[in-house]
């Protein structure tokens, strides 16, 4: 069943052209000229319940505005978009009962109150019965370490602990589909660790559907299965995260320990690109054969002691669609 439909989706921001100077701002006043950006531009998809999706792209691609459009903060241009059924700024109140949402730059908590009484405005203004709350609460205290900072006041907690907190507070009234937008910015790799653990958790058991954007691949490759791209406002790329590598990654790296040097080699299929004697680097491109297939026929006629395969990691993958889409940008822009 799909929670989330979006359908020929666009949003154009209009601002108003500023003239500079004193003059200028009062000319600004009378003479309403403004500009006109696409932010999304006709983009559809739709996402299934219990799905967790990567929603990727570079800086001003049009994400937060996505996600802004789907928790019902935006309105669309145009285009349909519905969450649980309903269009979100319409049933924004409705939806918000069904939905966690974090944004990894903003804070939803109370800065000078002690952790565990933001929690319990929660309660109050959710209207949580005490056994939810508490159990809930639970369970995100010990999967996330929060009991030695929950009577400290916010402003007090270092950025991996307050990002803890927000995310057991979005997930507190129990949401269908948790909205996450750079969760984990500026955290060190045990922070970020964590949170992508619990991420993973709270999708494959609780069975909440996650939508995150992140600049992070390693957020991607950890929690979701799925991924959307976006670039410049259009969709470039929807689909699972190994098929996008099958596309763009076609290279592994094999490094071969050997038992003594075997001097030249010659193995179709492999390029050699470092050669220490008794230690050789290849490169393979995938093909017809696999690299297995060339491993074994190399073991087959030199003394091979050990062998170890590297496949391309996720972030070389998306700098090369990057790179795809500049060099296809600047293609169009010359021929036009
Ligand atoms: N309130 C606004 N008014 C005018 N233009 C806006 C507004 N918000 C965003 N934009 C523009 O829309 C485009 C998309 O912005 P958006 O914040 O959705 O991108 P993003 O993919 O989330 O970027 P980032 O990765 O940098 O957060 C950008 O060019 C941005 O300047």
């Amino acid at each position: 069943m799909s929670i989330i439909e979006v359908d020929g989706v666009t949003k154009t921001y209009r601002q108003y052209k500023r003239f500079p100077g004193l003059l200028g701002s009062v000319r600004s006043l009378f003479t309403r000229q403004y500009v006109e950006e696409t932010a999304v531009r006709d983009i559809s998809f739709s996402i299934g319940e219990g799905e967790a999706v990567g929603y990727l792209g570079p800086n001003g691609a049009g994400k937060s505005t996505m996600i802004k459009m789907m928790t019902g903060i935006l309105v669309p241009t145009s285009g349909s978009l519905r969450v649980l059924g309903n269009i979100p700024h319409e049933k924004r109140k409705q939806n918000s009962r069904e939905m966690g949402v974090v944004f990894g730059q903003r804070s939803q908590l109370w800065w000078d109150l002690p952790v565990m009484d933001s929690f319990d405005l929660h309660k109050y203004v959710y209207r949580l019965p005490e056994s939810q709350f508490r159990s809930n609460l639970d369970f995100c205290t010990e999967l996330l370490s929060m009991s030695s900072f929950m009577q400290k006041p916010v402003r007090q907690l270092s950025l991996g602990q307050r990002m803890r907190v927000e995310i057991a507070m979005s997930l507190l009234h129990e949401p269908r589909i948790l909205f996450l937008d750079e969760p984990t910015i500026g955290l060190d790799v045990i922070a970020k660790d964590q949170i992508r653990q619990f991420l993973r958790t709270v999708n494959e058991e609780k069975k909440v559907s996650i939508i995150l954007t992140t600049h992070d691949m390693k957020d991607i490759e950890a929690i979701c299965s799925r991924m959307i791209v976006v670039n410049k406002g259009n969709l470039v790329y929807d689909g699972s995260v190994s098929h996008l590598r099958n596309q763009l990654g076609n290279e592994q790296r094999v490094t071969i320990d050997f038992r003594f040097d075997p001097g030249t080699i010659e193995t179709p299929g492999l390029t050699l690109i470092q050669d220490n004697g008794v230690r050789k680097t290849f490169l393979f491109e995938r093909s017809h054969t696999t690299v297995f297939e060339c491993v074994s026929r190399l073991a087959a006629q030199y003394p091979v002691e050990d062998a170890s395969i590297e496949t391309e990691d996720i972030d070389s993958v998306i700098r090369k669609l990057y790179q795809q889409l500049d060099q296809k940008e600047r293609e169009r822009r010359e021929i036009g």
